[in-house]
C-alpha cells in the first residue's frame, strides 16, 4: 500500500494552517498507513557493560531475611500459594492480584519479546515473580515496580542474590517511569540511538491497561517492543478495531501511531489464581521511533483533535474542530481534502470504507 502524501511530503510544503489541518485530517481519517509504516530499527550499541554496573547487588534493594524461595523452581499452583503464605498474603482485588499458574505462559511472553541475554526489562506487577523467573532464566536484567510493598520484599528476597533485578516499590500509574529508564540507561532519547535491547514484558493488572499503553508507547526513543498479557476484549479492542466500526476509538489511532501492534495469543482464565471472571490474551507492540512518526507538529494537539473528532461524532467536523482552527481555514483544508464543508466523521469513515 502506498503511504498517504501526507506522511510523504516534506514538512516545509505546507504553507498555512489550512494544508497544515488537511495533513492532521488525512493522517486522521487513514488507518491503513500505521501498518505500512515499519520502524527501521538501529543497531542496538552492547548494553552488558553498562548493565553490569546498574545491577551490581549494591544496587538491588536489600531485604532483611535472606532468599527463602528457590528462584529456578517452576512457579505451580503450590509454590504460588506457598509464596503467599510466606508473606501473610491473600490476593487483593483491588490490586488485580491474579497470578499466573502456568510457566509455560510465562515462557511463551518472553519468546514473543524476543528476549535475549543482557537484554534490559522493564516488568510491571512482578507478584510472586513467576514471570522474573522466566525473564532471569532467559539472561535479562530485570527492573520491576510492584506497588504492593509485601510483593515488593518478596521479589528483593526471591531475586536479591542473582543481582539481576532491581524492585522499585511504586505504583506504575504515578512513578515517572521515563526518568526512571533514562536514569538507568544513562539516555534521554535525544541520541535517537535507542538500544533495541530495552523491552517491557508484563502480566499486568487489567485495570491499569488504559495507563500503562497510553504512558509506554510514546516511549519509542528508549524502548524497543511492549509485550502485555491484558484482558482478552482489550487485547481485540485496541490491536483488531477497524475503521468504520463502533470499536474504532481514538485509542486505536494513538496505538497505530505510536506501534505496529499483534495479537499474539489468547490466555485462558484457568491459568491464573485466583481465576478472573474473564479470559486473557497477550499483545505485542513494536514501538516506532520518533523519527518514523507520521508528520504533524505536535502530538498532543492532533490527539485533542482526534478526541474532539470523535466527542462529536456526528458533528459537522467543522464544529468539532472550532476549537482548534477557524471555521475558514477548517473549510479550505475540508476542500483541499475534495470533502464537501459538511463532513462528519461518519462521512468520513463511508468514504474511507469505500476506497
Ligand atoms: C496480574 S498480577 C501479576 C503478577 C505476576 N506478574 C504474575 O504473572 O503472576 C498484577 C501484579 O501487579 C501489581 N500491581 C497492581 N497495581 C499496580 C500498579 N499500579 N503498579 C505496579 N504494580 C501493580 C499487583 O500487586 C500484582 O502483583
Amino acid at each position: 500500500m502506498e503511504l498517504p502524501v501526507s506522511l510523504r511530503s516534506d514538512p516545509s510544503a505546507y504553507p498555512n494552517k489550512a494544508t497544515e489541518l488537511s495533513r492532521h485530517s488525512s493522517l486522521f481519517c487513514n488507518f491503513g498507513w500505521a501498518t505500512t509504516m515499519a520502524a527501521l530499527l538501529q543497531s542496538p550499541p552492547s548494553v552488558s557493560s553498562r548493565w553490569t554496573a546498574i545491577f551490581s547487588p549494591c544496587r538491588v534493594r536489600r531485604c532483611e531475611k535472606l532468599c527463602t524461595v528457590n528462584a529456578r523452581r517452576e512457579d505451580d499452583y503450590h509454590a504460588t500459594l506457598k509464596a503467599l503464605q510466606s508473606r501473610g498474603r491473600t490476593p487483593r482485588k483491588s490490586l488485580g492480584q491474579h497470578y499466573m499458574l502456568n510457566h509455560s505462559i510465562n515462557e511463551q511472553l518472553v519468546k514473543a519479546a524476543e528476549v535475549k541475554e543482557g537484554d534490559v526489562v522493564l516488568e510491571i506487577g512482578p507478584g510472586t515473580g513467576s514471570l522474573t523467573n522466566a525473564l532471569v532464566n532467559s539472561g535479562a536484567m530485570v527492573v520491576a515496580i510492584e506497588k504492593d510493598p509485601h510483593m515488593a520484599m518478596h521479589i528483593g528476597d526471591r531475586f536479591g542474590d542473582t543481582g539481576k533485578v532491581k524492585v522499585l516499590q511504586e505504583d506504575f500509574t504515578r512513578c515517572h517511569i521515563r526518568l526512571h529508564l533514562s536514569s538507568l540507561l544513562g539516555c534521554d532519547g535525544s541520541t535517537g540511538n535507542r538500544p533495541n535491547s530495552t523491552k517491557v514484558v508484563a502480566n499486568i493488572p487489567f485495570n491499569i491497561t488504559t495507563d500503562v499503553v497510553k504512558q509506554l508507547l510514546p516511549m519509542g526513543d528508549i524502548l524497543s517492543q511492549v509485550v502485555l498479557l491484558v484482558q482478552d476484549e482489550t487485547a481485540l479492542r485496541l490491536v483488531d478495531a477497524s475503521l468504520g466500526t463502533s470499536e474504532y476509538r481514538p485509542i486505536n489511532i494513538f496505538v497505530n501511531f505510536y506501534s505496529d501492534a499483534e495479537y499474539k495469543f489468547k490466555v485462558p482464565r484457568t491459568n491464573f489464581f485466583p481465576q478472573p471472571n474473564v479470559d486473557g490474551a497477550v499483545v505485542s507492540f513494536k514501538l516506532k521511533q520518533p523519527a518514523d512518526y507520521p508528520e504533524i507538529s505536535s502530538p498532543k494537539t492532533f490527539f485533542s483533535m482526534v478526541n474532539s473528532a470523535f466527542n462529536g461524532k456526528r458533528k459537522m467536523l467543522r464544529r468539532s474542530l472550532q476549537h482548534f482552527y477557524a471555521s475558514d481555514a477548517i473549510e479550505e483544508a475540508l476542500s483541499n481534502m475534495g470533502l464537501p464543508t459538511t463532513t462528519d466523521l461518519d462521512l468520513l469513515q463511508m468514504l474511507r470504507d469505500k476506497d
